[in-house]
């Protein structure tokens, strides 16, 4: 089994895609990993949903409503950022933006006047970091070695750090099985009440819905797609009740079922 995630070596999305596949190739974005599973280069790919600290990965929400693809489990993993570089003075810390985000309370105290540079992934940054001695990187302590070492370890903002993953493949794998479905409504509609309606048939069969985020459908300002989670499979009667209900609210606009999953804890 081949899998893409984001790269190079040493990600966080490569930890987690260890898990489900023994060979492991990388993209720098999630919207090109997306788009090659998409394509059917590779029959499994792992991007990041959303962390505990910064919240969603919204490049990712986005490029799983443009592409029809399934989701067929989520991983979630701890993050545990270091500071790494080649000694204790540097100008610059260059970091995936997530990564920089659960670290600003560290950053602003520690380092109040280095510069922060948003790269590709973590990895990227300690790529960068290993070649110039100006700039360290936050990343996963495995990362040190060859010349970078750990300056400081735990670094993240709340000592509880998690990211969830999910792993996508192609549509002809979506499972019948799990314990949580994932969709994604685009109603396009607009009334008072309209997000109470897509919500309510869930309570009405007393599903528990783990997410609801709102993301702009770029059609026009105050536009939004839905991405809605439910502890419940996606083939249960209540479920698919509750899907019929919702593909009437959606008839103008449309309704992505992505899939049901289990969650696998990988450290
Ligand atoms: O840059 C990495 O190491 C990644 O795998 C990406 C990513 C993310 O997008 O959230 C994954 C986990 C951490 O939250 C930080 C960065």
């Amino acid at each position: 089994m081949k899998a893409v995630t984001l790269g190079p070596e040493g990600t966080y999305s490569h930890r987690a895609a260890g898990s489900v596949a023994d060979v492991v190739e990388f993209r720098e974005s999630v919207t090109a990993i997306v788009e090659a599973v998409a394509d059917g280069q590779y029959d499994r790919g792992v991007v990041p949903i959303e962390n505990s600290i910064e919240g969603s990965v919204t490049e990712s929400l986005d490029v799983l409503a443009d592409n029809e693809l399934a989701v067929i489990k989520e991983i979630v993993t701890p993050i545990r950022h270091a500071l790494l570089a080649q000694d204790e003075t540097f100008e610059t810390v260059a970091s995936h933006s997530q990564a920089l985000a659960q670290c600003r309370e560290y950053l602003s105290e520690q380092y109040p006047d280095v510069g922060l540079e948003a790269v590709a992934s973590t990895a990227r940054g300690v790529e960068i970091a290993r070649e110039d001695a100006t700039v360290a990187g936050i990343a996963h302590p495995d990362n040190s070695g060859n010349g970078l070492q750990v300056l400081a370890e735990d670094i993240q903002d709340r000592t509880s750090n998690a990211t969830r993953f999910f792993v996508v493949a192609p549509v002809e794998d979506r499972t019948q099985a799990g314990g949580k479905s994932t969709f994604i409504v685009y109603p396009n509609d607009d009334y008072p009440g309209l997000l109470l309606d897509l919500l309510e048939p869930f309570a009405d069969r007393d599903i528990n819905l783990t997410r609801v985020e709102s993301r702009p459908s770029g059609e026009r300002l105050g536009d939004y797609v839905f991405h809605i989670d439910i502890a419940a499979g996606l083939y249960e009667d209540r479920t698919e009740q509750a899907l019929a209900d919702i593909d009437e609210l959606a008839a103008d606009g449309w309704i992505r079922r992505l899939g049901s999953y289990d969650t696998s804890h990988v450290v």
